[in-house]
């Protein structure tokens, strides 16, 4: 299943068409990406397992998806070798920093100096998704090229966060604790992981629209280049 402020904001803002791939734990066949233009790797309430970065399991609690581990696994190591473009978003964010051999803290608000990233209880919606923290861009990432700023202010629902930062990305983003918040591959065409939610009412936030328009534009190059 998808939560629709994702395709919303693939169809409005990327303006892109999207098919919808399935979990599978032995991960998405060969040869279905070279028929696509894009990954977009959404977020989810599940945790990557920590055996995929050589940490010991999570306590029982804490929901993982295995399913979802192998297929999005497999669908950015595909991405990689076919220099497909990939957003991923939030768990997608966290799934790409792992896929490079990097490594998650797990509930960040136990951490001495770390924000607590969580969504604030109760509220509506609306206020799950609200603004929660500032970011400061790197001004040689990706993010701070499709969007033209230094910093913003973004929404924030997660406990999970980067510890280690994977094999050749770069740092785009940081929170005020320090916490890596954007990632981005240079040796891709497009490659961009952000821990927020730009799929959030895409029409009211410049940065969460940027985001999705530059993915847009990379994966019609794509179909330019490689599905014409
Ligand atoms: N489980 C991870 C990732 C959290 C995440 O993706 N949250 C958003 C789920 C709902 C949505 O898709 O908006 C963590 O806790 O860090």
């Amino acid at each position: 299943m998808v939560v629709n402020k994702y395709i919303t904001a693939l169809v409005e803002a990327a303006g892109v068409d999207t098919v919808l791939l399935p979990a599978l734990e032995t991960g998405i066949p060969a040869g279905v990406l070279a028929r696509l233009d894009g990954i977009c790797l959404t977020g989810s309430y599940s945790n990557v397992e920590p055996h995929h970065y050589g940490r010991p399991p999570l306590p029982e609690d804490c929901r993982h998806d295995p399913a979802r581990d192998g297929s999005a696994f497999s669908l950015i190591r595909q991405a990689r070798e076919l220099n497909l473009p990939m957003l991923g978003i939030c768990r997608g964010f966290q799934e790409m920093n792992v896929a490079y051999g990097g490594s998650l803290y797990h509930r960040l608000q136990d951490r001495p100096g770390m924000l607590d990233h969580r969504e604030p209880e109760g509220g509506d919606t609306n206020g799950h998704y609200h603004p929660a923290h500032d970011i400061s861009l790197n001004p040689l990432g990706l993010l701070a090229r499709i969007s033209d700023l230094h910093s913003s202010r973004v929404n924030s629902l997660h406990q999970q966060g980067i510890d280690r930062l994977g094999q050749g990305l770069t740092a785009d983003a940081t929170a005020p604790d320090g916490l890596i918040e954007a990632i981005s591959d240079p040796s891709l065409a497009f490659a961009l992981g952000v821990q927020w939610h730009p799929e959030w009412q895409t029409r009211h936030h410049p940065l969460y629209r940027a985001i999705f328009t530059a993915f847009g534009e990379a994966c019609a190059q794509h179909q330019r280049r490689f599905n014409a």
